[in-house]
């Protein structure tokens, strides 16, 4: 049986039984049952003492009727708030050019409201706003932010208001206290005055020709303690003239069903409003923070509850733990409810493109769990779910992430199963053998990779290292190089050589105190003219990897030119068992990027001794360099260097000598 109360819609109809637990839980707190979402609560809290919930009285005053069934066709306005509350966020400081910059992004990506920022707040806020005016907007019109009047001001004497003039947007938002607490506790203001500072800015800031936006601020803590003078802050908004009233959960603590029925409540009220002529129509925005992780959920709940504006920010920058994140809410409006949000629906595919852009303005590591945009978003590790995946995406995929512009990944590890060594051979192109030799070769790789993960490698983050490994077992391909020998020494020199130690020295690293000796056997040719090269060559360095990067470099340069191009942009050394002190097990990662070619690549080693886990690393660096730049057929195919060199008397007259340079 399922259980109603009161006149509600088709989606509470949906809901089931609650089961007697939950029931009896509510009939304890004098809570009534109306849904599902009730039914969690109460079953999760069984004493209305413990809890702070208006939403039992007003989703029966109120008669909720969930969304309306044209709610595909309703379209919901993006309102990024990035330049403004994502500025707010800690470490976040955006340069007037960088604003400028964000600006032209968002604007290209179609949301439809851009704040710049609170023009009455600092002078490069205002530089912004009247640099802005330059700027010819193609989808979004500007808001500049600030406040109500300051109490017992008149708005025109208020500095706040006047810079929000000033600033000249289409669009100006203020921000207004909501709850009652607040006006009494912060502002010092008597409640009547709070509602006139709102009805007066707003009726100001509209004669002045503007729309304006009203962020009722901790609306929904406000509503939970006092109703009532929540909702007259709104009327107060709404009759004055405000286009949007916004409904903030400025302290983050409320949840989704909360959210939901109140929005629903306020979109209800505003229409009352509007049928009784006090005001004109005013639609209901949403503005959440992420202090319970839930500003995503919340916004959608909004949504679903009828307000049809979102403010949030890219990334979900912004104060504490940040505002509502952008770059999924607009994915799931319109993935998820179908509801259009960008002016143009297919610059979705900009959306992981743009959030990428956002961290670098805003100088913040990309996180890779990020749904949507994250590079781990749809990057698949399990054996299982890759071997699913390879046969159908949707097996571990909500959407094709190609949608959102960013590409399913297969990560290589200790888990893997042959299916994901099989997906890299085709991502890598080397997919041509027979289905035998993929099996065999892919069980061998597989295997290799789950022994040296047990002695320390971890080769998620080192693709280069991986495709090597599965070029190098497979019968047709032949490494460019082979490292015959190599000496490292770390010397003291005498001070007046640069060598001085001591912390007094003002050379506190001495000069050059290393270095390496290598002996190689190198590959060099084409297929129709090849040849192998012995190689001896000295390198110094500040330190022995240092001096074995230069060794190394000395003996391939001269035959492979292309390598001058080849810098190394990140070494990261990792001690794997403390507890063994210097015996310990260290794992070397080390990028490296060819800037002709603008790639990067990373490799990896491990060996408890430090200096052949970098040796390791830098020679598939280098081996992957060649590869990347050359293909796998620039040298010679053949299984052996030992057959190659007796192939090469024939054909070369030179060469064979070990070459011993200055
Ligand atoms: C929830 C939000 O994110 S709202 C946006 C918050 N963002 C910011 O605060 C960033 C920009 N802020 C600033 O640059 C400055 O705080 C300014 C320029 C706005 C004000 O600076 P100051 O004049 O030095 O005041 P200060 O910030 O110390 O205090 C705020 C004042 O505004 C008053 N105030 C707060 N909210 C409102 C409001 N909605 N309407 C009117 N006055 C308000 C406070 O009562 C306080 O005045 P009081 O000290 O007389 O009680
Ligand atoms: C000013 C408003 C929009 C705000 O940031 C909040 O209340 O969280």
């Amino acid at each position: 049986m399922a259980l109603f109360v009161g006149h509600f819609g088709k989606v509470a109809r949906r809901y089931v039984e609650p089961d007697s637990r939950a029931k009896r839980a509510c009939s304890n707190s004098g809570l009534i049952l109306a849904g599902r979402t009730r039914v969690a609560h109460c079953a999760a809290l069984p004493s209305r003492a413990h809890i702070h919930d208006s939403t039992a009285e007003y989703q029966v005053q109120d008669l909720y009727t969930g969304p309306p069934s044209s709610a595909a066709e309703l379209g919901v306005d993006i309102y990024d708030t990035t330049l403004r509350d994502g500025s707010q966020g800690e470490g976040i400081s955006f340069s007037v050019e960088d604003k400028l910059r964000i600006l032209q992004r968002l604007d290209d990506l179609g949301v439809a409201f851009i704040e710049g920022g609170w023009p009455g707040s600092n002078p490069k806020d205002a530089a912004f706003f009247e640099a802005a005016k330059k700027v010819p907007l193609k989808n979004a019109k500007l808001a500049a932010f600030g406040s109500t009047r300051y109490k017992n001001v008149l708005c025109e004497q208020d500095a706040n208001l006047a810079a929000l003039l000033e600033a000249q947007t289409p669009v100006v938002t203020i921000v207004g206290k909501a709850a009652k607490k607040q006006v009494e506790l912060v502002l010092s203001a008597s409640p009547e005055e709070n509602l006139a500072m709102i009805s007066e800015s707003v009726h100001y800031l509209v004669s002045h020709g503007r729309t304006v936006m009203f962020d009722a601020e901790h609306f929904f803590d406000g509503y939970q303690a006092d109703r009532e003078y929540a909702l007259q802050c709104c009327r107060a908004a709404a009759e004055a003239g405000a286009h949007v009233i916004v409904l903030c959960d400025t302290n983050g603590g409320s949840t989704p069903w909360q959210i939901e029925c109140i929005t629903a409540t306020v979109s209800k009220e505003l229409t009352l409003l509007e049928q009784s002529g006090r005001a004109a129509a005013t639609k209901v925005g949403i503005h959440c923070h992420n202090d319970m992780e839930l500003a995503v959920a919340n916004s959608v709940a909004a949504v679903r509850g009828g307000a049809s504006l979102v403010q949030g920010t890219a990334n979900g920058l912004g104060e504490r733990t940040g505002n509502a994140n952008l770059m999924s809410i607009i994915p799931i409006l319109a993935l998820k409810m179908g509801r259009s949000c960008l002016a143009d629906i297919s610059k979705l595919s900009q959306m992981t493109s743009m959030s990428r852009f956002i961290d670098e303005m805003a100088n913040q590591p990309h996180v890779p769990s990020r749904p949507f945009v994250g590079a781990s978003a749809f990057a698949h590790k399990g054996g299982l779910h890759v071997a699913a995946v390879l046969k159908d995406e949707s097996t571990y995929q909500h959407i094709d992430p190609k949608i959102v512009g960013n590409e399913r990944r297969v990560l290589v590890s200790e888990l893997s199963g042959r299916g994901n060594i099989v997906s890299k051979m085709q991502e890598f192109g080397i997919l041509s053998e027979s289905s035998d030799s993929v099996k065999k070769n892919s069980k061998l790789v597989l295997d290799q990779i789950k022994e040296l993960e047990n002695c320390g490698y971890t080769f998620e983050g080192a693709e280069a290292s991986v495709e090597l490994m599965i070029r190098r077992a497979m019968a047709s391909y032949t490494s460019p190089f082979e490292l015959l020998d190599f000496n490292v020494t770390t010397g003291k020199r005498s001070a007046n050589e640069g060598g001085d130690f001591s912390q007094k020295s003002n050379v506190p690293f001495g000069d050059s105190p290393s270095q390496a000796v290598v002996r190689m056997r190198l590959l060099v040719g084409d297929e129709d003219m090849c040849a192998v090269r012995n190689t001896l060559e000295v390198g110094e360095g500040n330190g022995p990897v240092d001096a074995l990067n230069a060794a190394i470099r000395r003996s391939l340069l001269p035959f492979f030119p292309s390598l001058a191009e080849l810098v190394l942009v990140d070494y990261k050394v990792r001690i794997l068992d403390n507890e063994s002190a210097t015996r310990a097990i260290t794992r070397v990662s080390i990028t490296f990027k060819d800037v002709g070619e603008n790639r990067e690549w990373t490799t990896v080693s491990a060996h408890p001794n430090i200096i052949i886990a970098s040796l390791n690393s830098l020679l598939d660096g280098f081996e992957f360099a060649m590869l990347s730049r050359h293909g796998p057929d620039c040298l010679v195919t053949a299984s052996s260097t030992d057959t190659i060199s007796e192939g090469i008397t024939q054909r070369i007259a030179t060469a064979a000598e070990p070459v011993a340079r200055e």
